[in-house]
């Protein structure tokens, strides 16, 4: 048994895990939520979400107020929540910014010192937790994995989905960080994970990742007007369109501006339905 269940919850007539696991990827115990939905079998298996939060967060904001449980619940889908980097790490600096090191990890693989020793968000994603998930929870369907996220996790969602053809069939997002490279949030990362070589920048950003992309695409981005990020210039979702125009697949990504709506939980909250529906097209 690689988890840890430290709590179950009721919710939406599934059940809510609260589990923890020493992850060797990001040399830490990792906390994460699973909801599993009441269909969910050892002889029925469901297929899986996987919600990538935003900076600052953990497993439990999604899980606590995104609203995601209720239409998963009657779809009878599994959604993981992951942390959004390690803890504890004790390496210098990693608790003094909201935007950098702890609830900061990007979705990415740091290869600069001190934060390669554990910043490996991106193999902790994609390899070791579905890993570990998909060998202890045989409810789970390991061929019918869809990601979404919010935020730095909409940047996740996009650039995990598009990195890995195949390996995710469906994808979402909620305001995300759509072109890192090009925004504050994402050059301050990029350049304290991976360093100055703005060519490595490229490998993580979706929306020069788009632009290479063969064969059909169905993503589907809410931003709300009323975002103060939007607004910042720290997500550039019209980049993205505009990449995937250049790669003839922007009939693909349906980007939906929501009038009023700003960056919050509110708002995801809202379209989290409309989210679930888009990957049980694809899941079921
Ligand atoms: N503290 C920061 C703002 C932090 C913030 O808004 N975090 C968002 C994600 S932003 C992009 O990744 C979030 O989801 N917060 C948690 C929540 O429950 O709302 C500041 O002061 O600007």
């Amino acid at each position: 048994m690689s988890f840890k269940t430290i709590g179950t919850q009721a919710s939406f007539g599934g059940k809510l895990l609260k589990l923890t696991h020493e992850a060797s990827t990001t040399k830490c115990t990792m906390a994460l939520n699973l909801f599993l939905p009441s269909q969910a079998s050892a002889s029925k298996k469901v297929p899986v979400l996987f919600y990538l939060s935003g900076l600052t967060c953990t497993g439990d904001n999604c899980a606590e107020k995104g609203f995601a449980q209720h239409k998963a619940s009657e779809k009878g889908i599994a959604i993981v929540y992951p942390d959004t980097s390690p803890r504890g790490l004790k390496i210098e600096g990693e608790d003094e910014s909201y935007d950098f090191g702890s609830g900061a990890g990007f979705y990415i693989d740091a290869t600069k010192d001190p934060w390669s020793k554990g910043y490996k968000m991106y193999s902790y994603i994609t390899e070791e937790l579905p890993k570990a998930l998909f060998s202890e929870f045989k409810e789970l369907d390991e061929s019918r994995v869809g990601i979404f996220g919010h935020s730095m996790g909409g940047h996740g969602a996009l650039t995990l989905f598009l990195k890995n053809p195949g390996k995710y069939k469906s994808v979402s997002a909620f305001a995300p960080i759509a072109n890192p490279s090009q925004c504050p949030w994402g050059e301050k990362a990029f350049k304290g994970y991976i360093g100055d070589d703005k060519q490595e920048w490229k490998k993580h950003d979706a929306t020069e990742l788009v632009k290479g992309w063969k064969g059909p695409l169905d993503v589907l981005i809410d931003v709300g007007t009323n975002d103060n990020f939007y607004k910042q210039k720290q997500l550039l979702p019209e980049n993205f369109i505009e990449a995937a125009k250049g790669a003839a697949i922007d009939k693909g990504v349906n980007l939906r501006f929501q009038e009023g709506h700003d960056h919050s939980y509110y708002t995801i909250a809202t379209f989290m339905d409309d989210h679930i529906e888009h990957h049980a097209k694809h899941l079921l």
